[in-house]
């Protein structure tokens, strides 16, 4: 990491909120308002504030000559440039970006990308790295259907771009799949947008950040507002209110018109702690699709059941508007085309002005949409086959088997051995086999299987709640 931060900081790259002076060399390109730390419970490695950081402050500005692009492999090497430049009209940014992300992968350390590219993640968690077994995991047929359908286009953009690759030689390790997959796994859940190439762009340092969903942000501002009515010098006092008012900005960053990518504070930061960036608003089978984690807890989150069509096209909502939120409530959207749904066909025009407006019909109605939406969640959870609790004491099962020194043991003393008999079967393990230690395939097998046991239970929980929901709702209009 000492060389990668080096090298960054001779191209420029550099977390000092001044602005860079030439004459000087540093031997980190960080230290001044950033440090490279790990946060096992957080996205493992990331970055950890120095020093107490302001909100819209600069913390990392990362040149145009640091970013890695098909534009810049291509500028840099003609033979890539040439024989990318034939296959141009047949593939999109991204099959591109992986090509020339290869490429430069395939020249080891005579690579001038060496040092970055040997600092990324040698694996990756995205859905679409997920095997049969873990897939089916899911149980959600939504998920399963976004993991298989993800796979499947990952893999045509492979045969696609199979004959470019082969005409720039690349060793047969680099043409598997399995490595078009890692690289398809790294610019999903590393690059930063940029206006000129849908594909984004890699970008050495900045890619160290760590994710906190946009929202977590939303009482930032009282909190700065707290935190300046303490400062006890007034003079600090008025630097922190001209500094907020001048440098207020809505975004974590951005390429900017002095040619290099500015990454700000989005909130105020104590010295120590994890500064995070929000590479948007995604609910957690988009992150688990595009970046593989999850969020405990997710402000951006949604669930969707199933719906009849007609109730998904009753109204002018689209239907990604209708979900279930996680703390079991329908969403705006929901509530109100489940009250014109439920409405006689004859009158849904009378009503339409107060259905749109989210007012409540009247409390016959109201009970009707609670309880056809309380059954639903009732259906649709009793056709999954395990429960919430199952769920719950099997992501805690498999979390500890990853650590395990004897995980025959612990199998055999579970309640999951036939969910690890269909495991081990899936991954001809073989029955008698002695080894106490779990190899790293199967240790990441279990790691993937964990998240999708994680996401099928926050499914449930919400689901669950939504019952709840909808008993509280019908049990109060029942006493009205
Ligand atoms: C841009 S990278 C961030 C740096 C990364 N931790 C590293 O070591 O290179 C994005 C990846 O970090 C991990 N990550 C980021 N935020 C996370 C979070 N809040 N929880 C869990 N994992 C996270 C995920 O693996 C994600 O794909």
């Amino acid at each position: 990491m000492e060389a990668l931060l080096r090298w960054a900081a001779e191209l420029g790259v550099s977390d000092s909120p001044a602005p860079p002076d030439p004459s000087t060399t540093s031997s980190s390109c960080l230290g001044r308002s950033l440090v490279v730390a790990d946060f096992p419970d957080a996205g493992g490695r990331g970055f950890s504030a120095v020093r107490d950081l302001r909100r819209g402050e600069l913390v990392l500005r990362v040149p145009h000559a640091a970013l890695l692009t098909s534009d810049r492999i291509m500028a840099d090497d003609p033979n890539i440039a040439a024989c990318v430049g034939a296959h141009r009209p047949r593939l999109s940014n991204v099959q591109r970006l992986i090509v020339c992300l290869l490429a430069e992968v395939g020249k080891g350390k005579s690579s001038s990308w060496y040092l970055y590219l040997s600092q990324l993640p040698s694996y990756y968690t995205i859905l679409a790295t997920f095997n049969d077994f873990e897939i089916e995991a899911l149980q959600v047929d939504d998920a399963i259907w976004v993991a298989q359908k993800a796979l499947s286009a990952i893999r045509s953009e492979w045969e696609e771009a199979t004959t470019l690759m082969q005409e720039l030689d690349f060793k047969p390790k680099l043409l598997m799949f399995k490595t078009w997959l890692w690289a398809f796994a790294t610019v999903s859940s590393r690059t930063l947008h940029v206006a000129w190439d849908d594909a984004g762009c890699l970008c050495p340092i900045g890619d160290l950040f760590n994710y906190a969903a946009p929202d977590d942000d939303i009482s930032s501002e009282e909190q700065d507002t707290e935190e300046t009515m303490k400062c006890h010098d007034k003079k600090e006092m008025l630097e922190e209110v001209n500094f907020s008012c001048s440098s207020e900005r809505l975004t974590d960053g951005g390429y900017e018109d002095s040619k290099a990518y500015c990454l700000y504070a989005r909130k105020m930061y104590r010295k120590g702690e994890q500064v995070l960036l929000g590479y948007g608003t995604y609910t957690n089978l988009e992150l688990f699709e595009y970046y593989g984690f999850l969020l405990d807890k997710n402000p951006n989150e949604k669930l969707y059941i199933e719906l009849d069509l007609e109730l998904c096209t009753i109204g002018t909502w689209p239907k990604d508007s209708l979900y279930i939120q996680p703390n079991g409530h329908p969403s705006f959207a929901l509530s109100c085309a489940l009250r014109l749904w439920t409405t006689p066909a004859n009158r849904r025009k009378a009503f339409s002005h107060q259905i749109y407006s989210g007012s409540m019909l009247s409390v016959e109605n109201e009970l009707e949409v609670m309880k056809w939406l309380g059954n639903k969640c009732v259906e649709t959870l009793q056709q999954l086959p395990t429960t919430v609790e199952f769920d719950g004491s099997l992501i805690q099962f498999l979390h500890n088997l990853q650590n395990s020194a004897n995980w025959r043991v612990d199998v055999d003393q579970s309640r999951f051995q036939q969910e690890f008999a269909v495991f081990r079967r899936f991954h001809g393990m073989n029955l008698d086999c002695t080894h106490n230690q779990l190899t790293v395939r199967l240790l990441r097998s279990l790691e993937r299987w964990e998240l999708a046991v994680r996401w099928r239970c926050s499914y449930k929980r919400a689901l669950t709640k939504c019952i709840l929901y909808c008993k509280r709702v019908i049990h109060e209009l029942s006493l009205q």
